[in-house]
């Protein structure tokens, strides 16, 4: 088996930096056994991609990144998730609050709050205590550029975030995530209830997005995963059974699970 830490990697002739790395996670949904062993890194102002069958354990993984399952009782983790270098911290052991303050997330539907499309994106900087008006002003107006729906949504504002198409809510959504400067953005399949000009501009704007924050992103589409991945890791039955650059997971995987995978043998 492929380990992700065994591997040196520098695409581009680019130095690499670990933004987080994952070590020896495990994950158990009460009694169930969700992810076993898990070791991944995730290079910063890059996006790794995640893929595998359903059921194999990709959005426990990704959930794992923000504290989500905090919020059931029963689920347990083991292991440690790294994030930074000055110094880094151990995700599993901050206070879940102070990890998703860092650490956005886009989820498979678009979940604009019941506000305004202002007070959407303002929203984590007034929950931070932040009121300022030129200050929020500025804010918004830099993370829906950044989520290319300012021109579309700049002459309206004040009206309701679920007033906005459905690719135009998932922008908000991705507006929202980085009004408040986030180390990491999650993405769990967020383009799976898009239609398909909708999902060109969310994959579209995750390429941009790129050079200002780093994406681990869910997919199903392994063609998504071509397009938008510098880095992929194929699951399995709650393993990680192959990580590497995208294009080599995808035209020499090492593993035959992998090239059965991403070949359309099964999944
Ligand atoms: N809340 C839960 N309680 C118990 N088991 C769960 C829970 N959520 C997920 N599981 C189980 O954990 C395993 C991994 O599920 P997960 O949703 O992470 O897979 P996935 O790869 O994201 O699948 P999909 O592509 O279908 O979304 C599955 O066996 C699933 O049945």
């Amino acid at each position: 088996m492929v380990k992700p830490t065994d591997r040196v990697v520098a695409t581009e002739n680019e130095p690499l930096k670990k933004l987080a790395e994952v070590r020896d996670l495990n994950f158990y949904y009460s009694g169930k056994h969700a992810l076993k062993n898990i070791n991944l890194p995730v290079y910063e102002k890059k996006v790794t991609a995640l893929i595998g069958p359903s059921g194999c354990g990709k959005t426990t993984l990704l959930r794992c990144f923000n504290r989500m399952h905090d919020l059931y009782p029963g689920n347990r983790y083991e292991g440690e998730i790294w994030l930074g270098d000055d110094p880094p911290r151990n995700l599993l052991q901050m206070d879940p609050i102070e990890v998703r303050m860092q650490i956005g997330m886009v989820f498979q539907k678009p979940n604009p709050f019941p506000k305004s499309i202002y007070e959407n994106v303002a929203y984590g900087l007034r929950v931070r205590g932040i009121n300022n008006r030129a200050i929020l002003d500025e804010v918004v107006e830099r993370s829906l550029r950044n989520a290319a729906l300012w021109d579309e949504v700049k002459d309206r504002l004040e009206e309701p975030g679920t007033s906005l198409s459905g690719g135009q809510q998932q922008r908000l959504c991705i507006a929202r995530a980085l009004a408040t400067d986030p180390a990491l953005i999650l993405f769990d399949e967020p383009t799976s209830a898009l239609d398909p000009i909708a999902t060109v501009s969310i994959e579209n704007l995750i390429v941009e997005l790129k050079d200002q924050v780093t994406i681990l992103i869910v997919t199903h589409n392994m063609q998504q995963a071509i397009r938008i991945s510098q880095f992929t890791a194929f699951m399995y039955l709650g393993e990680i059974v192959e990580y590497n650059e995208t294009m080599s997971i995808f035209t020499k995987p090492v593993e035959q699970k992998t090239a059965d995978y991403v070949s359309g043998r099964f999944g």
